[in-house]
């Protein structure tokens, strides 16, 4: 097993995240105030969300939120997906949101200025406002200070969408509920990040000599299943990794189960718990390898749909431990930022 020094370990942001989280939920609902007004202005009916690697699972996430909640049309665009296929017939009713921890990533400075270009309204949600062409040159932005990317800007497309779906009275009960459950996530964050860590070396002991995993999940958290599964596995990890939709287990993906195979399961609490159960215990009677983080045993009484807040924790806990077992280091890059892409 690796020795690492964590406080060193750049990979793992947990140490600050609930202050971070804290301090930004102070000043979610200022800072997108006139995003608000804008939208009302000039009768915004449809937003897309871009980003990349990690930041493109939080806008797939809000994407999830506003389609279930709202009668608003959305979309997620990864960013060169966006170049190349943003809406030709979009200007001021539409709204662009740029999700970036740098704000510097080319093809979201490059979709932000072709948006722009076309009239369409643009917002960024970033780290800093200055030092970066998304900070500077959005119509708007949300600017979190902070290392806890996901979280942050999670809480801002949240805090977003549900402010949005109040001011159209669509779902408010529901809204209410997660804006006032979102002030809880500090404490719960923190608790997890406090007493999950033992927990995620003792579950990747046994699983020093997998090559990677497969994260099975549904509902709001398929994204942070790619996020995590996919970006942290290949990028971080150098494991290998692909998600599987709970509900498409049958469809495919079954016919690999056997010993050895190891499948991560991402239990949801909401109504795709069962068919996501479902898949799970086929894995067990197959003696596929089955792993379980179930969102039941962290929510702490959270709404379901706060589940990919939550299980970033144990999950950054399981993808650290999971990389020192193996004897990789997170922060090590081979290519990306090494060599020409
Ligand atoms: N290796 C990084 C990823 O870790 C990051 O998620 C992505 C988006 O970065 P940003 O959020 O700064 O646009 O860029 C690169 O791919």
């Amino acid at each position: 097993m690796l020795r690492l020094n964590k406080e060193e370990v750049h990979f793992l942001v947990t140490a600050d995240m609930k202050k971070e989280v804290a301090d930004f939920l102070e000043v979610v609902d200022a800072k997108t105030a006139p995003i608000l007004e804008c939208i009302k202005e000039n009768r915004v009916e449809r937003i897309c969300f871009i980003g990349c690697g990690s930041s493109s699972a939080a806008g797939s996430t809000a994407k999830y939120l506003a389609d279930k909640y709202t009668t608003l049309a959305v979309n997620a665009y990864t960013g060169w997906e966006f170049i190349d296929s943003m809406p030709v017939c979009g200007n001021k009713n539409m709204l662009a949101v740029f999700i970036s921890q740098s704000g510097t990533t080319e093809e979201i400075v490059e979709g932000l200025r072709k948006a722009k270009k076309q009239g369409i309204m643009t917002v960024g949600v970033c780290d800093q406002r200055e030092d970066n062409p998304l900070g500077m040159e959005a119509d708007y932005v949300v600017d979190y200070h902070a290392e806890a990317m996901w979280e942050c800007q999670l809480a801002a497309l949240y805090t977003l969408i549900a402010r949005i779906a109040l001011e159209r009275g669509e779902s408010t009960e529901v809204m209410e509920k997660i804006l006032s459950d979102m002030k809880l996530l500090p404490e719960v964050l923190g608790y997890h990040i406090e007493h999950f860590e033992e927990k995620a070396l003792e579950m990747t002991k046994p699983l020093r000599n997998l090559k990677g995993f497969y994260t099975v999940s549904a509902s709001s958290m398929v994204p942070l299943a790619y996020k995590e599964g996919v970006i942290t596995g290949m990028e971080f990890l150098w494991s290998h990794g692909a998600v599987i939709q709970a509900g498409e287990f049958r469809h495919g993906p079954l016919e690999i189960v056997e010993s050895g195979v190891p499948f991560l399961f991402l239990l949801p609490t909401d109504s795709s718990r069962a068919i996501t159960q479902r898949a799970l215990q086929f894995v067990e009677r197959w003696k596929g390898t089955a792993i379980v983080l179930d969102y039941a045993d962290f929510a702490m009484g959270l709404h379901a749909d706060l589940a990919p807040f939550v299980m970033f924790v144990p999950l950054e806990w399981f993808c650290y431990y999971f990389s020192v077992v193996r004897d990789h280091n997170p922060d090590d890059r081979r290519y990306y930022g090494v060599v020409e892409y």
